[in-house]
């Protein structure tokens, strides 16, 4: 039977208006699926937007793919490490043309708030973050975001113009289109001794170990020692973070933005004052990251009290005078110096909020006399590749310290010779000063199973 022209035309153009209705329909659908998808359109919370993200995967890979001028960015970071309220990160502005360095305004107190409840994921379990974007845009006096030790040479003509409303709490993004840059820490080791991750880009991370001690108990030649290890980099200033109600700001955005840029195979150190924790602030850093490793130094407090009263009378005889006055010590007419040798008392409270596995006590001689030995069992505690040596430690025996020649330079650094002059101790303030701390002493010794050579 013969089918009428007419009818297969008719045939024709009617599949042909379902075929183009259909790809409408396909094509709102993309553009109304990538609009949702956004996440600073969707208003879901930074958390919930990367755990749906993530799936639970835990991904430490950095990407960077450019198309049509849109650049997608895949990192890693933990929702710590970016902090709660994200939205100003994830809520890109589209700001077409120049790169204008000066319009942008940092708003820092959306950053710094909700960070009372963040659960810090268990290390390994980061979220993979995804986001896009036309035009990144970046105020020129940022010093947030590691600059000490990134250091930029920003090309206008080089990569694709980006530009964001602002930097997300950890990322330097201003580097993004800067195919040209630096990274101090990691830049300066050679090939061989350290290559970041493929396809990486370092951000600044939340620490993944504490050193803790009194003043003047080696916290600053075992820094110093442990920096030497390309992925182990330390802030060397102490840190100083709590509210006046003992709350710890560990995880605020203006903490974060004070940490070096590392990438994911490194670890971030920071340094702190054993007296500057109470029980509350200890345990809320634990809850808050259950894998910060924990690195206490100890001294014997009367050698300790020694080399901060010569420390702190530069170039003069220290003076030190020592008297009971109850259960106090006072050295100089200070009680809180003989409080700070008292370590079983900080000790305690970081045992009853940290796990021993995570806690590592090294103690000043195994600073002074095996260096080499001290950061080779702190390279297997913080789980880095074991890299240094003997070799990079060298005794100045004029000086009686070791000095050190780091990995990636051929230099040596030593001590300096700046100090005052030791005062000396009465046999008399020696037996006081000794008898105050011979009943901590030994509580501490209880506490940590061993006893350590302190005495006259
Ligand atoms: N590189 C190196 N090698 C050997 N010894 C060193 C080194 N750097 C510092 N020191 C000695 O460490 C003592 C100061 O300890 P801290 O660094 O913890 O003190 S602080 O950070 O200044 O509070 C202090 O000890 P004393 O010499 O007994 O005063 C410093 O001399």
């Amino acid at each position: 039977m013969m089918i009428p022209q007419k009818f297969l035309v008719m045939k024709c153009v009617r599949i042909l208006f379902i075929l183009h209705v259909a790809g409408i329909l396909f094509v709102a659908y993309k553009i109304y699926s990538s609009s949702t998808s956004q996440p600073g359109t969707t208003n879901a919370s930074a958390r919930e937007y990367f755990a749906r993200k993530s799936n639970g995967n835990a991904s430490s890979s950095v990407g960077f793919s450019s198309n049509n001028n849109v650049i997608e960015v895949q990192y890693t970071a933990t929702v710590a490490e970016l902090g709660e309220n994200n939205d100003e990160f994830i809520n890109e502005e589209e700001d077409e043309g120049e790169v204008n360095t000066d319009t942008v305004s940092d708003d820092e107190d959306n950053t710094d708030a909700a960070t009372e409840n963040i659960e810090q994921p268990e290390q390994g379990k980061q979220n993979n973050i995804a986001f896009q974007s036309k035009n990144v845009n970046r105020k020129k006096d940022d010093t947030r975001a590691g600059s000490s030790v990134l250091s930029q040479q920003t090309s206008k003509s080089n990569g694709p113009n980006l530009a964001y409303k602002k930097e997300p709490l950890g990322l330097p993004l201003s580097s993004l289109g800067t195919p040209h840059w630096t990274i101090m820490y990691a830049g300066k080791y050679s090939k061989s001794l350290y290559s970041p991750p493929a396809n990486e880009r370092p951000i600044q991370r939340l620490p993944g170990a504490i050193v803790i001690g009194s003043p003047n108990s080696g916290i600053r030649p075992l820094v110093d020692f442990l920096e030497m290890h390309p992925q182990i980099v330390p802030l060397k200033k102490e840190i100083t973070f709590f509210d006046n109600q003992d709350r710890l700001q560990f995880f605020s955005s203006d903490f974060l933005s004070q940490m070096p840029v590392t990438y994911s195979n490194q670890v971030t150190v920071v340094r702190a004052r054993f007296s500057y924790w109470t029980r509350k602030s200890i345990c809320d850093l634990y809850f808050r990251n259950k894998m910060l490793k924990v690195i206490v130094v100890l001294r014997d407090p009367v050698s300790r009290i020694l080399s901060q009263v010569t420390n702190s009378n530069k170039g003069r005889a220290g003076q030190l005078v020592v008297a009971q006055q109850g259960q106090t010590l006072k050295i100089n007419n200070d009680t809180e110096t003989a409080e700070w040798g008292r370590y079983v008392e900080y000790l305690k409270m970081w045992t009853q909020c940290f796990p021993k596995s995570q806690i590592h006590i090294v103690e000043w001689s195994d600073i002074m006399q095996r260096p080499s030995l001290t950061v080779h069992i702190i390279e297997g505690f913080l789980g880095v590749p074991y890299k240094l040596k003997a070799d990079n430690f060298f005794r100045d025996e004029a000086r009686r310290v070791y000095c050190i020649r780091p990995l990636h330079t051929k230099s040596k650094t030593c001590l300096s010779d700046k100090r005052g002059k030791i005062p000396e101790l009465t046999p008399q303030e020696e037996a006081l000063i000794y008898n105050f701390y011979s009943k901590h002493n030994e509580e501490l010794f209880k506490l940590l199973g061993q006893r350590y050579h302190w005495g006259p």
